[in-house]
């Protein structure tokens, strides 16, 4: 009897899903039983919204290590995310979906996260905020909740570096010019994420975001669990809030064991990318 030929990239192309959270979208790459594909030149020739696919992450997935599956998240400029809250609640509603089980752990950077389904949603605990400098991480010793920068923002690490600003109105805030100065700004060694948070109640809070390597996005995961650790430690809010953000709406709990979030995702289509197109990356 004749085998099935194995599946090989080079001659049939490339299996992916185009997912979003929140308008927050990714390119998924499913590399389990097989090596992983993803490098900055593929990242970044897919993130291409002309002459790829477009996406503002892609999320790699790969076969579990003491964990049911692992995570590996890339920005479309070709750098490497410790962490993606949005594409770990996508991936992890599709994994689900596929077991019926209703939870999950998933191995990132940043560690082991688990997952759940609770009444159709699905939930990410992006666990505990890091809120030592060298954590976040900051170039020099200092407290997180004291940067020297105007605006007397709060650094958050939430397995990626955030630098949240509280103001009075995040709608008049110009993302796209302050986004860059902070991502740039040499007390992040590594860079970093931007949000501006508006707390309208002690229970909802008003997010918008510059992300690093990425740019302005429709949401962002872990910069939401970021936002929620900076209004609590300035009083601004309660542990548990709704936030809007430019895409929609997440709901968000400081829990002990770390930051659950719990929002909408979506599969919008699967696809293959041509083996010319793959041969054009790698050329
Ligand atoms: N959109 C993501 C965050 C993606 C990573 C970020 N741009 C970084 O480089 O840290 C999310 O939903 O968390």
């Amino acid at each position: 009897m004749t085998q099935p030929r194995p599946h090989t990239p080079a001659a049939d192309g490339l299996p992916f899903m185009k997912m979003h959270g929140l308008g927050n979208d990714f390119v998924v790459l499913d590399s389990r039983g097989q090596p992983a594909r993803t490098t900055p030149a593929l990242a970044r020739a897919l993130g291409d919204r002309h002459r790829g696919v477009g996406f503002d992450q892609l999320a790699e997935i790969r076969d579990g290590d003491g964990s049911d599956i692992c995570l590996d998240f890339w920005n479309s400029d070709g750098t490497r995310a410790g962490a993606c809250g949005n594409a770990t609640r996508c991936v992890a509603a599709h994994v689900m979906g596929e077991t019926g089980a209703d939870t999950l752990s998933i191995r990132t950077a940043r560690g082991l996260l688990q997952a759940a389904t609770v009444d159709g949603v699905t939930w990410v605990n992006m666990g505990p905020p890091q809120l030592s400098w060298d954590e976040v991480p900051l170039a020099r010793e200092m407290e997180v909740t004291a940067l020297p920068l105007a605006g007397d923002p709060v650094a958050v690490g939430m397995g990626n570096p955030h630098c949240v600003f509280l103001v009075e109105d995040a709608e008049a805030v110009p993302v796209t010019e302050t986004g860059p100065k902070i991502e740039h700004d040499p007390l992040f060694p590594e860079r970093c994420n931007v949000e501006f948070a508006e707390a309208r109640a002690r229970d909802e809070i008003r997010m918008r975001v510059w992300e690093r390597g990425t740019g302005v996005t429709l949401a962002c995961g872990s910069g939401a669990c970021a936002t929620l650790v900076a209004c609590v430690l300035r009083d601004a809010t309660d542990r548990r809030v709704r936030m809007e953000l430019d895409g929609g709406w997440l709901s968000l709990d400081w829990r002990e064991d770390g930051v659950w979030m719990g929002g909408p995702t979506s599969l919008v289509f699967s696809a293959t990318l041509s083996p010319a197109f793959l041969a054009e990356v790698e050329a």
